[in-house]
């Protein structure tokens, strides 16, 4: 495929410029005007137009290992936290736990498991490492935009998902302040914002669309996909990292869990420890240019109860239940 230009974005969001292929793409397919900037719908997921170059990118460039670990997720579904519970867990041969300089301590897990997506953008093919051990990645693609050597190889892909509710609240807090910050343009009304996620219009939507995907290769190839949801994690951290840790490859030993481990990782990577520490409270990324304090707000399940009325639970209650009728995936 022809990358020759990269892709850009004038200030209102909109492409004006591309590789000559990602150009004939994008003309094709559906486009919309949301959330201050455009989105493009490539094979049921609507994505942002770098973030789609990028994954087509990443599609030709990437070759999976059999041992590597890709986390996806929607985005708002935990997808720091469980960055950083999967960093921790499959590298604490590497970094004991109990280590005060541990990376997780000091670095943003967005750095320590990196997104194709930002891998990949304007071209860059990186140097990835050629360890032996696990080399961890993250995606919020869809499953069809996948590399061939990730959904082909015996690779291991952890899915995160979270309550509809609970992840259009994250959502709208997020592209309010992390996105706000950047320009000068008004904040989204909750209500429009509603709206668009009800038709499943917003960077990687419609969740359901999403997680339908990861959930049936799940059932199909549970040794290949870890289907896990935001509150069960909340719920039962414990069982849920043991989960993560067998599916890796690493399971905690007796002698390790008499020892307290898996409690730790959960300390270590708690909501309250992760928002607290220096790198979070005041670092931020360059690429995208976001403060990582805004990867922290609540993190609690059930505030959606404080945002939606009566009449919009029920509207994206039916909506989700709809889609997902009949699947055995419930997300409420
Ligand atoms: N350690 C930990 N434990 C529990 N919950 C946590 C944790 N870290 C972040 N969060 C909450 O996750 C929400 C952010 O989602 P993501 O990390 O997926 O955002 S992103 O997609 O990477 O931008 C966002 O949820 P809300 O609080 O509901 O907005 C964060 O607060």
């Amino acid at each position: 495929m022809d990358f020759s230009h990269t892709l850009q974005i004038n200030s209102q969001g909109e492409v004006v410029q591309f590789g000559n292929e990602f150009q004939r793409i994008l003309q094709c397919l559906p486009k919309e005007s949301a959330w201050r900037t455009f989105l493009y719908k490539y094979q049921g997921i609507w994505y942002y137009p770098k973030s789609l170059e990028a994954l087509l990118f990443t599609q030709e460039h990437f070759q999976a290992k059999a041992t590597d670990v890709v986390v996806v997720t929607t985005p708002k579904a935990g997808t720091t936290w469980l960055k950083a519970l999967v960093f921790a867990i499959t590298k604490r041969n590497r970094y004991v736990v109990s280590d005060p300089n541990h990376p997780i301590l000091t670095t943003n897990s967005h750095e320590l498991v990196p997104f194709f997506e930002f891998m990949y953008r304007h071209n860059n093919i990186p140097d990835l490492p050629n360890q032996p051990c696990s080399r961890l990645f993250s995606t919020h693609s869809g499953f069809n935009l996948l590399p061939d050597s990730v959904k082909n190889t015996s690779c291991r892909i952890i899915y995160l998902c979270r309550n509809p509710k609970d992840n259009f609240v994250s959502l709208w807090h997020f592209m309010n302040k992390a996105v706000a910050e950047c320009d000068t343009e008004p904040l989204i009304p909750l209500e429009e914002a509603f709206e668009l996620y009800c038709k499943g219009i917003h960077g990687f939507g419609p969740i359901w669309n999403h997680a339908l995907e990861y959930w049936k290769l799940s059932l199909q190839r549970p040794d290949q996909v870890l289907f896990l949801k935001y509150e069960d994690m909340m719920g039962d951290t414990t069982s849920q990292i043991k989960r993560i840790a067998e599916f890796s490859g690493c399971p905690f030993s007796l002698k390790e869990e008499s020892e307290g481990v898996i409690d730790q990782v959960i300390k270590m990577c708690s909501f309250e420890n992760l928002s607290n520490l220096e790198v979070n409270k005041n670092g931020k990324r360059v690429v995208p240019f976001i403060e990582n304090k805004n990867y922290f707000r609540k993190g609690e399940v059930g505030d959606w109860i404080n945002y939606l009325s009566p009449s919009m639970v029920e509207q994206l209650d039916q909506v989700v239940e709809k889609k997902l009728h009949g699947s055995g995936l419930t997300l409420s």
